[in-house]
């Protein structure tokens, strides 16, 4: 059996960022750019005030001048008429300065009477004026390499670029697989269970800014099988969960063997999720998620989600974070164990504590789990107070 290490540079050979399409930047929160963002203009376009207040020309800026009010500029409304000395011009924020060289005084600290304002005894050293090109200059360049986020949204819109060119969203079909199975809403037969893991993958899968199409529930049959990968063509990534392990019901490896999947890997010293499997299947790549939710939200977590952002056009690698042990923890075994846990923030490190069932059927305490503590697979008992790693869920 592979590790999670081997498996995780496995799967990621297995994707590559899909090809680029351009769409409007209102549509282009959480998508990656496949090409840089060229500023078209100059922000900001000229001179402009911060505050509102009075613009003075820098030899008339003295302590308790008295200057003569001629004249407005405000936002979109520059002033146009002729600058004399002893002028102040009234001007509001945002507003273009009539002029290079000058200083804005806070309408708060000057005295107005009609048309006059005379200045503090002490002046501000501030010019309150924010200079052209501050911001950025027209030919900047803008290449984020993750999702955009609405600030990264606000700068390109100001850089007035109102479409941009990015990785094309992965199309995930998710194929839940197994005769116990009924879909939620439904009633079970007496031997039934209600399907869980197409709707935990649908969800992470939108959260990782995939789309996701979920199929109908297969059967424990060669037909059904073969019928639903048919119906899977043609989407980027085919996750199935189920008939994964070696039970006689257990097909999934066997119909995708028999459809043309060049398997990579099946197999992994891993638990929960031991009989993950993973290759390439005509235009589409197939991971194949064990039936347990616990194992299939875990695999899923480790494997899917790096897979999904490598085709969006970033790198999202599940990153451990480090934490104290609350209690102690037993041995870990021959498989890596990503232990259900809670954390219980602290400084300068938050403790974690594992469930005491660790049952990879159960929804309840994967519900109320926030991290996956991990055990590195023949890590030796672990003691109250150790430095342990974790990944959030
Ligand atoms: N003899 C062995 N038996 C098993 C082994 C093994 O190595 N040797 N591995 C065990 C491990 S580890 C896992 S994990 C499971 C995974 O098996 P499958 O992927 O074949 O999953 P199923 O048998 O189809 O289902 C397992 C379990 O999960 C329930 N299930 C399935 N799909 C869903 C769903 N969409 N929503 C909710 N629950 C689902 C299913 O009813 C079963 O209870 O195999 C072990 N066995
Ligand atoms: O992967 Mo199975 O027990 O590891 O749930």
């Amino acid at each position: 059996m592979i590790t999670v290490e081997e498996a995780l540079e496995k799967v990621l050979d297995l994707v590559a960022p899909l090809p680029a399409e351009t769409v409007p930047l209102r549509r282009a929160a959480g998508r990656v750019l496949s090409r840089a963002v060229t500023a078209r203009l100059t922000q900001p376009p000229f001179d402009n005030s911060s505050m509102d207040g009075y613009w003075i020309a820098a030899a008339d800026h003295r302590p308790g001048a008295v200057l003569r009010v001629e004249g407005e500029a405000a936002a979109g409304r520059r002033y146009t008429g002729p600058l004399v000395a002893g002028q102040a011009v009234r001007i509001f924020t945002g507003a273009p300065c009539p002029a290079p060289g000058g200083i804005v005084v806070l309408q708060e600290n000057v005295t107005r009477v009609g048309d006059s304002v005379t200045l503090p005894e002490v002046l501000a050293d501030k010019d309150n004026i924010r200079p052209r090109g501050q911001d950025f200059a027209e030919g900047d360049r803008f290449f984020p390499r993750h999702p955009l986020s609405a600030r990264d949204i606000g700068l390109i819109a100001a850089m007035n670029v109102a479409e941009v060119s990015v990785h094309r969203r992965p199309v995930v079909a998710i194929l839940s697989t197994g005769d116990e199975l009924v879909e939620p809403g439904d009633t079970p037969g007496p031997d039934q269970i209600i399907a869980s893991n197409g709707l935990i993958l649908a969800a992470m899968v939108e959260a990782a800014g995939a789309e996701a199409h979920l199929l109908p529930i297969a059967r424990d049959t060669e037909d059904s099988l073969r019928a639903a990968f048919t119906a899977a063509r043609g989407a980027d990534l085919i996750l199935t969960s189920g008939g994964a392990s070696v039970g006689d019901h257990d097909l999934v490896g066997v119909v995708a063997g028999a459809m043309g999947l060049e398997r990579s890997f099946w197999k992994i010293s891993m638990r929960p999720g031991k009989p993950l499997m993973a290759g390439r299947m005509g235009q589409s790549v197939l991971l194949g998620l064990p039936g347990n939710p616990v194992s299939a939200t875990v695999c899923a977590a480790l494997f899917l989600r790096p897979m999904l952002a490598r085709m969006l056009g970033h790198d999202a690698r599940p990153e451990p974070l480090r934490a104290v042990l609350a209690a102690a923890v037993g041995p870990a075994g021959p498989r890596t164990h990503y232990m259900r846990a809670r954390l219980i923030p602290a400084s300068p490190l938050p403790r974690i504590e594992a469930f005491e069932s660790q049952d990879s059927a159960r929804l309840g305490i994967l519900a109320e789990a926030d991290a996956l503590l991990i055990r590195p697979l023949g890590d030796g008992p672990r003691s109250a107070g150790e430095i342990v790693e974790y990944l959030p869920l």
